[in-house]
């Protein structure tokens, strides 16, 4: 997706709402000397939809909570064998099956690829319609291998790796995460504040 921006300013740093502790250090780590982040764990909604639609929603919402500028990310992981499912849904069937048992939902399916999507979207402020960032990454779903610290990277095979099994300065460099802070720094670079 073409990040299609409004001519505005964006503040000297960005305030990132998650909860999730991982995302937080990964996108610490690829944005270190870009921009300052800091981060606020609020409770938002996510409606069902499309990977945009949730993400534009889910960063209206946090804009009207926080009732200032934010930035907000959404992760999905797609297979293809089932047209793109679980997608934005992906977080239940992580809790419920777990990194052990998450492989078995493709075992009635020749096709094991998948597609890790990461969009982000940085909204100015309540009313300001947000900007999306999105990254695409594909990969195989696997049975876990390496450590199971975060969600399904040990379950997502990329060139024979699964992103459990990778550093973590690796994974960013070709992540679906990686990709979409790519073109938001990219973004940044002509909209920060001189
Ligand atoms: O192995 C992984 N490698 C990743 O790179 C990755 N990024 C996200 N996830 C998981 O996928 C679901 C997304 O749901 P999600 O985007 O709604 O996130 P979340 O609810 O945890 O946080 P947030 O919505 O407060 O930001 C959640 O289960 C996340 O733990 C990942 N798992
Ligand atoms: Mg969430």
């Amino acid at each position: 997706m073409a990040p299609s921006a409004p001519k505005e300013a964006v503040p000297k740093h960005l305030n990132f709402i998650t909860g999730n502790k991982n995302k937080l250090a990964e996108v610490q780590a690829i944005l270190t000397g870009v921009i300052e982040l800091r981060n606020q764990n609020v409770e938002l909604v996510e409606i069902q939809g499309t990977v945009e639609e949730v993400t534009l929603d889910k960063c209206r919402r946090a804009a009207e909570a926080v009732q200032g500028p934010v930035l907000v990310e959404d992760t999905c992981l797609c297979f293809r064998a089932m047209n793109d499912l679980p997608g934005p849904y992906i977080k239940w069937f992580m809790q419920s099956l777990g990194p052990q048992n998450l492989h078995k939902m493709l075992s009635g399916f020749d096709d094991k690829s998948a597609q890790a999507v990461c969009t982000f979207g940085y909204s100015a402020g309540p009313g300001h319609e947000p900007v999306l960032f999105q990254g695409r990454t594909d990969g195989k779903l696997v049975e876990s291998r390496g450590p199971t610290v975060f969600g399904w990277d040990s379950c997502f095979e990329y060139e024979g790796q699964t992103y459990a099994e990778m550093e973590k300065s690796e994974k960013n460099k070709i992540s679906h995460r990686g990709k979409a802070l790519g073109k938001l720094k990219q973004w940044l670079a002509s909209h920060v504040d001189e």
